[in-house]
């Protein structure tokens, strides 16, 4: 299969990467944040979630922040939204994309959101139905891919009936999560044959967290079996809250980099995004966890 031509990349970094922040972050920043991103030609970017402020508490602020990003036309804002009453906060929000999230193992969708997969999916109909009658489009993640905190080793065949089902339901894009970061790329590719299989692969997507350093060959992994839109993270911020000692998403500049070199277009300014993610880095007072970031910096 021949290297896709166009990728798009989904910056989760206001979302999954700041949702696990120990320390406050202000609105101002996150703002700033998305903003950054937008002007660096980002074409979809989750901004927040409408989830239990008990649950997740740096995400408590999203319809704020919502409120005073600037929204450039051509760029999706999305929001996660774990059930009806996340979907209708989001929607006051203005939010016009949501993502729901399901997971490929019991005991990470517990731990998550409080219910089984089943549960989970039954949840999302009403979300579904209600995204139609408002023309909210809906995006579907299923967590614990390529292995779970909680149950170990993962197959492919587990993940690929949730992928169905998210699919079967109204939602346009299926990601399929890392969220341990434990996969490799032989997994990878094994993934994306099994599940496209059931959901094509135009409507894929993949989300590599790098705990164990795979993401980047995970995602080449993943070209190579023609998926075309990655999640990733601008300085690799994040980690899962209920997945303990999981590191961030893949950074965004590493991704772009990589994606430049092999010729593919994304319309996005490595430049301005290395300077996104420098400034949020220095606001949480760590280094970029961009290796591209780094060594432009250093130079
Ligand atoms: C799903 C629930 C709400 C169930 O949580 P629950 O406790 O079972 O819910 P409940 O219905 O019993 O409600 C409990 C309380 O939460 C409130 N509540 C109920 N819903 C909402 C809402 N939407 N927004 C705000 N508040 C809400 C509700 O009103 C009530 O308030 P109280 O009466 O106690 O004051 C909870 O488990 C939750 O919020 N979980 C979110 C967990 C989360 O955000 N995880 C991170 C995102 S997933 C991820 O990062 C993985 C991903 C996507 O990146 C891919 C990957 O890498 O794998």
């Amino acid at each position: 299969m021949s290297l896709p031509e166009k990728v798009r990349l989904v910056e989760v970094g206001p979302r999954d990467g700041l949702q696990n922040e120990a320390q406050p972050i202000s609105v101002a920043d996150k703002v700033r944040l998305v903003d950054d991103l937008s002007a660096a030609g980002l074409s979809y970017i989750e901004v927040g979630s409408f989830v239990s402020p008990k649950w997740v508490p740096q995400m408590a602020g999203s319809a704020e922040v919502f409120a005073k990003i600037q929204q450039y036309s051509g760029v999706t804002y999305a929001a996660l939204a774990p059930n009806l009453r996340g979907f209708e906060d989001a929607l006051a929000a203005g939010v016009k994309e949501v993502a729901v999230f399901a997971a490929a193992s019991e005991a990470f969708s517990q731990r998550n959101i409080n219910c089984s997969i089943s549960d989970s999916l039954q949840r999302f109909v009403p979300i579904m139905e209600a995204a139609r009658q408002h023309g909210v489009r809906v995006r579907g993640y299923v967590s614990c891919v390529l292995g779970c905190p909680y149950e170990g080793m993962i197959n492919a065949e587990q993940v690929a009936p949730v992928a169905r089902e998210l699919y079967a339901m109204g939602c346009y894009e299926v990601s399929l999560g890392d969220t341990i970061g434990t996969g490799t790329p032989g997994a990878t590719r094994r993934l994306f044959d099994v599940v496209s299989a059931q959901v094509p692969r135009e409507q894929l997507a993949g989300h590599f967290h790098d705990t164990y350093g795979q993401a980047l060959a995970n995602v080449y992994a993943s070209l190579l079996e023609g998926i075309s839109v990655f999640d990733s993270s601008v300085a690799g911020l994040g980690g899962c809250p209920y997945a303990k000692g999981a590191s961030g998403n893949v950074a965004s500049e590493d991704v772009l980099y990589m994606l430049q070199g092999l010729g593919i277009d994304t319309g996005i300014d490595l430049e301005r995004l290395i300077a996104a993610g420098l400034r949020i880095s220095e606001v949480l007072g760590r280094a970029s966890g961009s290796r591209v970031a780094r060594a432009r910096h250093a130079q």
